[in-house]
């Protein structure tokens, strides 16, 4: 049997046991494609059953989660929590609120979460979480006891040698700060349970920039592999959440252009490029005022396209930082006639699969989330060594780590996904499974079958 047989039917069991996860499947897929000519030259793999059990949680936790609004009208909502894979390390991951969450998509998270935190070298484990809330138009007083309903449940399964779960979608220090004070009070010990945490009560310096300074650097990586570099580029970044404003900051501050800014109802053209006073104006808005993205047209005088993602502007780099599946076929077509050199994946999985090989056949540098959006976590498990030693560390010490884990992860992708005939030219995709697949499958081995 060929190995696209044997993908195929791996899938097609994967997909029969899981039915209707069309989110779990796609993350998976990926993964498989790359890693089963990898497993099939390695026969302790093979006879472990690796990928088999790698694609199974360790747990699953689902719990009803009850609250009283503002009316005085009781809520129920649901609460998950994946714990996916704890080979190297406690389960790390974060927790998103959103009324699209569902089991499948925090199954694709969680699973994805395992590679991206094997890929730091940092020991931290694979695992994702959230409710089917929706924290947009809620008051304080509401986002606080949903925060800490939510908490009544999820305290029995997490600690910091457990599961420490961090910020996602919809979960930012508001929310970080009612969740911690929650598992805090109930726990009655104050220690690294939860990462994203205020410097005021044990957080880490960077944490907030890291997603979005590491996908920075990241790319920028890839760029001077081939000898070029960030400045000058027009870029394109969605989103405008804790990932998108990071990631336009230090792009403004390596000399790049970044032209738009987007949300679920639509993005911001900005043709002479957002600078450092309107990109704190756009905190203020997104993270005080928790307004929408259109002020900023009305604000700034630039144009407001409504109901579209920003991808049909012409740029150099893009860099999704939104949700997962933003960027179709269409999408991506439209992006390389328009020039298009290079992509980091700020958001997770935001690529559609038949985007992603659009962007390959035409050689663009193409980094996977897994390897471009790892520095979130890598300074959480920054922040877990903090808490652990009880001292804190200097921002500048910390952002220079991150850029070391970045180079890191880097250089292991060009190791796994280089070509043969010309080192120059590697797949990124390739890269981050095997390298990410490889630390965390050797783990499993050495523990037998467990
Ligand atoms: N916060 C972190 O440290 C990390 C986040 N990520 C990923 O980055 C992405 C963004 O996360 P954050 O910035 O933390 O969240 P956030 O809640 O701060 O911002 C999310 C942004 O995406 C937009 N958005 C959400 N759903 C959308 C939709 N269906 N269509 C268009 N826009 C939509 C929102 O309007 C908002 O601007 C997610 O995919 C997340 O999983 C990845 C690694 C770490
Ligand atoms: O900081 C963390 O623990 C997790 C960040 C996260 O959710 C992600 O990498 O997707």
């Amino acid at each position: 049997m060929n190995s696209v047989d044997s993908i195929e039917r791996f899938m097609s069991g994967l997909e029969k046991r899981n039915p209707g996860e069309s989110e779990f499947h796609q993350a998976v897929e990926e993964v498989a494609r790359d890693v089963m000519p990898f497993v099939a030259d390695h026969e302790a793999y093979q006879q472990e059953g690796i990928l088999e059990r790698m694609t199974e949680p360790d747990r699953i936790v689902i719990f009803r989660v009850c609250w009283v609004d503002d009316k005085g009208h009781v809520r129920a909502n649901r609460g998950y929590r994946v714990q996916f894979n704890q080979a190297i390390g406690p389960y790390k991951g974060g927790l998103r609120f959103h009324p699209s969450v569902n089991l499948s998509i925090l199954k694709f998270l969680g699973f994805e979460q395992i590679f991206k935190n094997s890929l730091t070298s940092l020991p931290v484990g694979g695992a994702k979480g959230g409710a089917n809330f929706n924290p947009k138009g809620k008051s304080d007083r509401e986002v606080m006891r949903f925060c800490q309903a939510f908490m009544m449940e999820l305290h029995r399964h997490i600690g910091p040698d457990v599961d420490v779960p961090a910020g996602d979608i919809g979960v930012g220090s508001r929310e970080i700060g009612y969740l911690y004070g929650q598992y805090k009070r109930l726990a009655n010990t104050h220690t690294g349970a939860i990462t994203g945490k205020s410097i005021d009560f044990g957080g880490s310096h960077v944490r907030k920039e890291a997603t979005g300074y590491g996908c920075v650097f990241f790319v920028e990586n890839m760029l001077n592999h081939v000898s070029d570099g960030l400045e000058g580029k027009t870029c394109v970044v969605s989103g405008s959440g804790n990932v998108a404003i990071y990631t336009a900051e230090k792009l403004i501050s390596k000399g790049a252009k970044v032209v738009t800014l987007s949300d679920s109802d639509g993005f911001i053209y900005d043709e002479n490029g957002i600078d450092d006073e309107k990109l704190a104006w756009v905190i203020k808005l997104k993270m005080e005022r928790r307004g929408r993205i259109r002020e900023f047209a009305e604000e700034f005088g630039v144009e407001y396209i409504a109901g579209k993602g920003p991808w049909a502007v012409p740029c150099d780099l893009a860099f999704p930082s939104a949700t997962q599946n933003e960027i179709s076929e269409e999408d991506a077509k439209t992006l390389v006639k328009n020039g298009l050199q290079g992509l980091g994946e700020g958001a997770n999985m935001p690529v559609e699969r038949s985007a992603v090989k659009v962007f390959q056949n035409a050689e663009v540098l193409y980094a996977p989330g897994k390897a471009a959006n790892a520095g979130g976590v890598a300074v959480s498990a920054m922040e877990m060594t903090q808490n652990s030693m009880r001292l804190s560390w200097s921002r500048d010490e910390l952002e220079s780590k991150l850029q070391g884990v970045m180079k890191n992860i880097h250089d292991n992708c060009v190791t796994y996904g280089s070509s043969e005939q010309n080192s120059k030219k590697v797949n990124y995709v390739k890269g981050a499974n095997i390298a990410g697949f490889k630390r965390v499958a050797d783990a499993m081995v050495a523990y037998g079958v467990t």
